[in-house]
């Protein structure tokens, strides 16, 4: 947390605050509104106290005693009134301000760099705009408000009573504010326990929904033991955590909640004493021992407020991780890119201090192909996606079209390049509007010529409603290799002069890998292609192939050159040979680039 010593429920309670910062004038009328509620629930205490006055007077007064009746009445009447206005404008200013901070975070998101979204998993993002935008309304609503009303309630209430008699006044407040400092003490050592306690519940979350979705491939691999092992393990850390919480917090509530109600057993003796000394009068004493109880009451609530105060700050941190994530720097006179050529100018790059490329340097001129070839972790999909600026490089620099990508706008880069990864993201919409995502204002022609070109057309018209066919979310219902074509037509509508390719037949079935060969090699037609290669034999007519190893080009060349160099490609293409030696496609994305 940034506020150093801070307690943590003071420092939420601020940031809460600086939150709703921009509408403070109903800020202040709902918390006026809650304090008035507050003040009010002490109405029938107060009627009853004088009622007592009146009877112990010796000629009590029916129409007075009437009249306090129906002041108390009212009191309670304007108490409800109150809060409820109170609440009315603190959801109001809650709301807007949760729709601001969610318009934030999507834009946040839209400037952070692509690369941001390499880090977290999907669903803890998913997480933040929702559940956590959720809580932190909860936050605004209830929390700020409630806390200042139930904070100065007392202090007004308090104030009343010190020109009653400012002894006795004391005596209230002496337990009051030592439950306070106890309900304080109680949050500062909890602060850290909740912390591990949503630590863990993130991780029960995590441990709980790859058992549910791996599932089906653990038991087909008869490995479901060792799965629901650790799905045990979680929830009996989960429970063992919850319970520990539970055993060291419990006492010491109470006994806060003790101090916090307890003014009475204090009062009622001293009041007694001093009335019997003559030093204070018997009103006094009725109104004191009446509104002590009252007053208790008003502070009860405390230590559930400050509990759920400290529930804030794991969503308030991470909500404010997003907001205050780093930014790539966008230069005030953005340039465009000249033609469609690529280039690597001497490039390292780490990944939080690991380095994972190291003095890269190629350049693939407009139309021609360069493959990408490596073991697994070797920096491929790295190399991949600093051209699109996913990251911003260490040292050298990274040219598209002749132009450093640091000196374009990322609107000008990214409709300079294509990507086709595996990794299909589908959004639910209709088929026609997926793949108009790669020109969004391309007619339904222009949308079923990409479709054909990318062999996505007869299975589009196969499904019931054709182009106008809604995809669940994610694409569901749609085969690995119907996901891939739809992603080429998306990069074939787009027609960006350079087209970054993760080779995405690994997967497919033959049927699918010939179809998906065919359309990657019309895409790939006419533009600069990099290709990350699994499958050698596509890019045997490559103008150049990159062999990686551990972030450093380690060959380079042609096929024939490299295979008759008898180094690592060489080995690579041997034992390609070798696994498909009856293997007779491929060979064609290559041969489309000129
Ligand atoms: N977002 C990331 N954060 C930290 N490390 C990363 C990240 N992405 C990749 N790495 C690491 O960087 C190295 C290079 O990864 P990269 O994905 O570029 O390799 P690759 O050659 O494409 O591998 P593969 O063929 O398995 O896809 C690997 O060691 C990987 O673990």
């Amino acid at each position: 947390m940034r506020a150093g010593s801070m307690p943590p429920v003071l420092t939420v309670f601020l940031r809460l605050v600086a939150m709703m910062q921009r509408r403070r004038g109903p800020l202040i009328v709902s918390v006026a509104a809650g304090t008035l509620a507050a003040l009010l629930s002490l109405s029938p205490h107060i009627a009853v106290a004088l009622t007592l006055v009146e009877l112990f007077d010796g000629t009590p007064d029916g129409g007075r005693i009437g009249l306090y009746a129906l002041l108390g009445a009212i009191g309670v009447v304007g108490r409800h009134l109150a809060y409820g206005l109170a609440m009315l404008v603190s959801h109001r200013v809650a709301y807007a301000t949760q729709y601001e901070l969610r318009r934030s975070l999507a834009g946040k998101l839209a400037r952070v760099p692509l690369g941001f979204f390499d880090q977290r998993a999907k669903g803890a993002l998913r997480t933040t705009l929702l559940n956590d935008v959720d809580m932190a309304e909860d936050g605004m609503a209830h929390l700020v408000p409630e806390t200042l009303a139930a904070l100065l309630t007392p202090l007004l209430a308090f104030a009343a009573m010190a020109t009653l008699d400012w002894r006795l006044a004391l005596l209230v407040l002496a337990p009051t504010a030592t439950g306070v400092w106890l309900v304080g003490a109680l949050m500062r050592r909890g602060g850290e326990v909740t912390r591990r306690y949503q630590a863990m519940s993130a991780r029960m979350a995590h441990v709980a929904a790859e058992f549910a979705e791996g599932l089906p491939t653990l038991r087909s691999f008869n490995q479901s033991n060792q799965a629901l092992e650790r799905a045990r393990t979680a929830f009996a850390g989960y429970t063992a955590l919850a319970i520990d919480w539970l055993r060291r917090s419990v006492a010491p509530a109470a006994v806060a909640q003790l101090f916090l109600v307890g003014n009475l057993m204090l009062v009622a003796p001293a009041g007694v004493l001093m009335h019997a000394d003559g030093m204070i009068a018997t009103d006094t004493l009725i109104v004191f021992l009446v509104l002590s109880i009252g007053f208790g009451d008003l502070f009860a609530g405390i230590a559930g407020l400050a509990h759920r105060l400290t529930r804030q700050v794991a969503v308030l941190d991470r909500i404010d991780g997003i907001l205050e994530a780093p930014e790539l720097p966008v230069p005030a006179m953005p340039l465009l890119p000249a033609d469609g050529s690529v280039e690597f100018r001497d490039v390292g790059f780490s990944y939080g201090g690991r380095r994972v490329l190291d003095g890269v340097s190629f350049r693939v001129e407009p139309g021609r192909c360069l493959a990408l070839v490596g073991p697994s972790g070797s920096g491929k999909s790295t190399i991949a996606k600093l051209i699109a600026r996913f990251h911003d490089v260490e040292e050298g620099s990274v040219l598209v079209g002749g132009t450093d990508v640091r000196c374009m706008a990322p609107d000008g880069l990214h409709a300079h390049v294509a990507m086709v990864f595996q990794d299909v993201f589908l959004f639910a919409g209709t088929v026609r509007d997926n793949i108009r995502l790669g020109r969004p204002d391309a007619g339904h022609d222009a949308v079923v010529a990409a479709a054909v070109a990318a062999g996505a057309h007869g299975f589009i018209t196969r499904l019931p409603q054709g182009y106008d066919t809604p995809l669940g979310e994610l694409g569901q219902g749609l085969s690995g290799g119907e996901r891939q074509r739809l992603s080429i037509a998306r990069a074939i509508l787009k027609d960006a002069p350079i087209l970054v390719l993760d080779e995405a037949t690994a997967f497919a079935d033959a049927e699918n890998e010939a179809l998906i060969q065919d359309a990657v090699a019309r895409l790939a037609a006419g533009r600069t292609v990099i290709v990350i290669a699994h499958r050698l034999s596509t890019i045997v007519h490559a103008d150049e192939i990159l062999v990686l190893d551990g972030g450093r080009v380690v060959e380079r060349g042609r096929h024939a050159a490299l295979v008759a160099a008898d180094g690592v490609y060489a080995a690579l293409w041997h034992a390609h040979e070798e696994a498909h030696r009856f293997h007779h496609g491929g060979g064609r994305l290559a041969e489309a680039a000129p």
